[in-house]
């Protein structure tokens, strides 16, 4: 059976001048984890925040007591030098750290604020720096990604360099609010085919019109953004949500 039902709306589309509140109040909606989109300007065309503005809304969710557990800070760092910013992170309050594949193997090593490195970061070391700080690590897939390039990031015998979780983009990153793209449904069920307990997360245009296609591929993870924070009832949207995919559970 698959792992449980987590609901993580993405704050991406909450009040940004209300943002400690927008998580809380999503929070007591019945949220599970609280997805934080952190983006650069370089690695997706759009900027958001970094760590500080993290230390500052953590303090209004509870931390989880346990991997995965409710409350879980599941920053999904859509920046082109995943390295450099795991301990700032880890510092803010940042329970699964979820990098981009792409960012890894094109980015340096840089792990000092001059980033002067010039060996590559190997998706392996970089999982493995993360759990070394106590963080979940998880790996993010675009759209033009085969899921192929992850058969051995996740067969690896060393578990300290295996991720928790995969992340599959649903949309283009970089903006919420776009259309579902169900062409990347067949990635999520070789995953779940091949890797029955992994958390497979997916992000971008997730509502109640495409919530039974991921559920079917096998998706335990549902990052919704527009669909919980633009609902009249975002309590009700996130029960929806995660009754979708409990009714698969016991199927896949
Ligand atoms: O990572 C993201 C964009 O890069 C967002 O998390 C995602 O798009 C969620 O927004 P929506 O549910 O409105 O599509």
């Amino acid at each position: 059976m698959s792992p449980p039902a987590v609901i993580a709306p993405s704050i991406l589309s909450a009040d940004f001048a209300e943002l400690g509140k927008a998580c809380s109040d999503t929070m007591n909606q019945g949220a599970d984890w609280l997805h934080v989109d952190i983006m650069d300007g370089h690695f997706v065309p759009n900027m958001t925040f970094g760590a500080p503005v993290v230390t500052k809304i953590r303090s209004h969710v509870d931390r989880p007591t346990g991997a995965y557990g409710r409350g879980t800070f599941d920053c999904h760092m859509m920046i082109a030098e995943p390295k450099r910013w795991v301990r700032d992170f880890q510092k803010a309050g940042c329970d699964l750290y979820c990098f981009h594949y792409e960012a890894a193997v094109s980015s340096t090593a840089a792990d000092t604020p001059a980033g002067t490195s010039t060996a590559k970061t190997s998706p392996k070391e970089l999982i493995s720096f993360i759990h070394g700080l106590g963080m979940q690590a998880g790996i993010a897939i675009k759209p033009k990604t085969p899921v192929d390039v992850l058969w051995d990031i996740l067969e690896n015998p060393v578990k300290e360099e295996v991720p928790d979780m995969v992340l599959v983009m649903t949309v283009e990153p970089g903006f919420g609010g776009q259309s579902f793209m169900a062409s990347e449904l067949p990635k999520v069920t070789a995953l779940r085919e091949r890797y029955p307990d992994l958390h497979i997360e997916v992000d971008g245009g997730l509502s109640e019109k495409t919530i039974d296609q991921a559920a079917d591929a096998g998706a335990n993870v549902i990052v919704a953004g527009s669909a919980v924070f633009g609902a009249t009832d975002p309590g009700e949207v996130i029960g929806k949500l995660r009754d979708a995919v409990e009714s698969r559970r016991g199927k896949l």
